[in-house]
């Protein structure tokens, strides 16, 4: 008897490290078989959750199948919850110590991290959100300089940077790791619950 195949979706990004923390973040948990894509989506503007959706029915676009993707902000609240969906290019511009630096002049130096996962089942399909939020505090860079502003961002409840932990400890905390597990909970239930394998349950 032949096993039937994993449905499988594309992770469309150009970000090898998002990529990375992605695969270690699912493991084998995920119910799709994930695949990726490097594809430089557009850099869209807007709420975050807006551009998610745009940056998803792109990426739908040109697979022309189930796809996922994923929009990462960095939120200061002393400049209201900026540069957010623009981070990247303060990043960019400044680096991290710029970014500690933009906040010199204020005292609340609270921030956090959003993670925006969303799924299409292919063109002209709906768009699906999941979030991930982590709460922390810009500061001085601190550890490896690997991925963008990890250096600079400290999470609540920790004396150490994102950059400074482990990746174990970080995927474990992480904005994306929360957005992970809110889009794995979703498939989980939904393939348990699909007609297929509540027939499937019913005949065991
Ligand atoms: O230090 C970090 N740590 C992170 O966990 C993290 N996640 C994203 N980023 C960087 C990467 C970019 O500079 C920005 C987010 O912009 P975004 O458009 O979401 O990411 P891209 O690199 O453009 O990748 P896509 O192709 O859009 O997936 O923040 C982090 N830095
Ligand atoms: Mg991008």
């Amino acid at each position: 008897m032949s096993v039937p195949a994993r449905r499988s979706v594309v992770f469309v990004t150009g970000n090898a490290k998002k990529l990375e923390e992605v695969t270690q973040i699912l493991g084998d948990t995920f119910p799709f078989q994930l695949l990726s894509k490097k594809i430089d989506l557009p850099e869209y503007q807007g709420e975050p959750d807006e551009i998610s959706i745009q940056k998803c029915k792109e990426a739908a676009r040109q697979i022309d199948g189930p796809v996922i993707i994923e929009d990462t902000c960095l939120c200061f609240k002393a400049l209201g919850g900026l540069p957010g969906p623009y981070i990247k290019w303060f990043l960019d511009k400044l680096g991290p110590e710029g970014l500690f630096k933009l906040l010199a002049g204020f005292s609340d130096k609270s921030a956090w991290a959003l993670c925006t996962f969303a799924f299409s089942a292919g063109k002209d399909e709906p768009v699906q959100l999941f979030r991930g939020k982590t709460e922390g505090h810009i500061v001085e860079p601190r550890g490896s300089r690997d991925f963008g502003w990890d250096p600079c961002f400290q999470p609540e409840g920790y004396e150490e940077t994102y950059a400074e932990l482990t990746k174990e400890v970080k995927n474990t905390i992480s904005h994306r790791y929360r957005a992970l597990a809110a889009m794995s909970a979703h498939f989980s239930q939904t393939n348990s619950t699909s007609p297929r394998n509540k027939k499937k349950r019913q005949e065991e």
